[in-house]
This record gives C-alpha cells, sequence and structure tokens, in this order.
C-alpha cells in the first residue's frame, strides 16, 4: 500500500454550513503535502477528520489503510495542533517522558529535546514556556512515538526566525527518513520550500493540487507591475483586456492578467501614464491570491 491517507467524497456539516464540502484526495506515503487556504477553507476540519477527531457527516476517511480511530493506527501518527495545552506541575522533560511512555518505540528524550531546540529548557515547568516554546514542545510530544504519519497544524505560529529554521530542518530530515508529513500553514514561501505537493482548499473544496512548480505556474507571468501618474483611474485599468485584479500601493500599481503581452500592448497604446514598468513571474503567494480569487468569485 502506498497510501497514507485516503478521502472520498468527505462532507463535514457544521450547523447547516458546509466546512469541507465533497472532498476526494489521496495522500501517497513519504510526501509532504501543504494544505493550503484561507481562513476559514476547511483545513483544520480537514485535518480533524483525518485525525479521527471528528467524524465526516458522509464520506469515507482512511488512514494507513485503517480507521483513524483505532488504537493500533493511532499509535503510528503524530499530531501537532494549533492549541497545545500544556500538563500543569510538570516540567518539560517530565512531559516528554510523559508522551514517550505512552508508545512501543518512542525517540529518546534527547533527540525530542535536540530536534525541538529545547534542551536548555528541559528543567523548565512546562507552563513557564513562552508561546513559541510551548509550539516546540507541542512539537516534541507529537514526534515522541517516531510517527509514521505526522501532521502539522499551522505549526511555526509564535515560532522565532531560528527556531523555524531548526524546525523545518528537522521535517525535511524526517521526510528524507520515508516519513509522511501533512501540513497547514499561512507562510506560503514556508510551503514552497517543505512541501513536494500543495493542495489549495477555497469553500471546504479542493481547487489547486500540485507540486509547488506547478501551482506557480498557473500564474507565472501574469503580473504587469508599474507606478502609477495621477491620470491613472482604477476604472481605466479594469477596462484594459483581460486584467483580472488591480492591487495598489501607493501609486505603485499590480495588475493581473492571464495574457501579459496582449495587457502590455493595450497599456501603451492606451499612453497611459506609467513608470517602472515589469512584468513579474508570480510567486506562490500570486498564484494562491489568484486561485483563491477565482474560487471565490464564481
Ligand atoms: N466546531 C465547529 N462548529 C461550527 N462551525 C465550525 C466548527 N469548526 C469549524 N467550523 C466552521 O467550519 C469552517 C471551516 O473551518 P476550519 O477551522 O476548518 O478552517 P481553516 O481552513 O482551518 O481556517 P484557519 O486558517 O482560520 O485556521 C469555518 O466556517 C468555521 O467557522
Amino acid at each position: 500500500m502506498t497510501e497514507a491517507i485516503q478521502l472520498e467524497q468527505v462532507t463535514k456539516i457544521y450547523k447547516g454550513k458546509k466546512a469541507v464540502d465533497s472532498l476526494t484526495m489521496t495522500i501517497e506515503k513519504g510526501s509532504v503535502t501543504a494544505l493550503l487556504g484561507p481562513n476559514g477553507a476547511g483545513k483544520t476540519t480537514t485535518v480533524s477528520m483525518i485525525l479521527g477527531l471528528h467524524q465526516p457527516t458522509s464520506g469515507r476517511v482512511r488512514l494507513l489503510g485503517g480507521d483513524p480511530r483505532e488504537t493500533r493506527i493511532r499509535d503510528r501518527i503524530g499530531a501537532m495542533l494549533q492549541d497545545v495545552s500544556v500538563i500543569d506541575n510538570l516540567k518539560v522533560h517530565e512531559t516528554i517522558n510523559l508522551f514517550r511512555h505512552y508508545y512501543e518505540k518512542p525517540l529518546a528524550l534527547e533527540q525530542l529535546l535536540r530536534i525541538s531546540g529545547l534542551e536548555e529548557e528541559k528543567n523548565k515547568m512546562a507552563t513557564a514556556l513562552s508561546g513559541g516554546q510551548q509550539r516546540r514542545l507541542g512539537f516534541a510530544l507529537a514526534a515522541a512515538g517516531d510517527p509514521e504519519v505526522l501532521f502539522l497544524d499551522e505549526p511555526t505560529v509564535g515560532m522565532d526566525v531560528t527556531s523555524r529554521q531548526l524546525f523545518w530542518d528537522t521535517i525535511r530530515a524526517m521526510a528524507g527518513k520515508g516519513r509522511t508529513i501533512v501540513l497547514t500553514t499561512h507562510y506560503l514561501e514556508e510551503a514552497d520550500s517543505v512541501a513536494d505537493r500543495i493542495v489549495v482548499i477555497n469553500n471546504g473544496q479542493l481547487i489547486a493540487d500540485g507540486t509547488p512548480s506547478e501551482i506557480k505556474s498557473e500564474t507565472a507571468g501574469r503580473v504587469i507591475s508599474f507606478t502609477a501618474g495621477a491620470s491613472v483611474t482604477s476604472e481605466a485599468l479594469a477596462a484594459m483586456p483581460g486584467v483580472t485584479d488591480i492591487q495598489w500601493s501607493g501609486r505603485k500599481v499590480r495588475l493581473f492578467s492571464g495574457n501579459t503581452d496582449r495587457l502590455i500592448a493595450a497599456l501603451i497604446e492606451k499612453r497611459l501614464d506609467m513608470r517602472d514598468i515589469e512584468i513579474q513571474s508570480g510567486g506562490l503567494e500570486d498564484a494562491f491570491q489568484a486561485l483563491v480569487q477565482q474560487t471565490t468569485s464564481k
């Protein structure tokens, strides 16, 4: 079996509203998959159903070929969720050891302290850790059982630059050992650098699925930026052929279009007052914005 996770027509309805809408996807073993989407897109709900914490309203979820609620499956997964709740009156190393004892073949305490960057904090009370340190403790606990599948829900929120670096280096090393990683993040540059697959969700539905370069190529070369003179208006720009979005920052304009060649020809023909014209190839951020916009305005 090469699939770690299978979702078949999975729907979750909360109070009459679809949080996840007929989602079908397969995640291969050994892959690093980033689930991206705007706030409320359904990412956390999807992860909760894969983990068996919430039941789908309809559809089927398989994790490592079984039901996520089975103990034999749970023993093989680790999850770092958004809320890390630490136990009162336990030190960092005691908390990690407590979790290690849940598993048959846990990672060594020293290794867990090292990969979470908590060696110096090991004798501190867990409740005395800063927000970013508590996230790192959450990671140590998620990794305690040396999981085959690791879920990371916005893992680097609150972490400083050095911690983030250590964190992603560790994740890359785990992926290198064939572990399956599923993460959600709003930091697109992180998804771009660590994930081999990006799945974009909006309104509970899958709207894009591919490698970071495939997702980026959907909007590559689709941004024209320039400094606009006082006579240039949004109305005039919106009337140009193929313009899908206009972003202003002071007098700097970014124009999105499916056909930048035609657009630039039209801008020049109209003799609009423009300086410092550039055609930019879209990054993941641009691709993401364009994808979300296309599916939100439908
Ligand atoms: N327990 C709940 N009860 C009612 N509605 C919920 C519940 N959990 C989530 N929702 C709703 O389901 C939708 C999807 O939420 P979800 O938390 O999965 O989104 P998300 O993509 O993880 O968002 P974020 O990026 O903000 O974390 C939202 O409209 C949210 O309000």
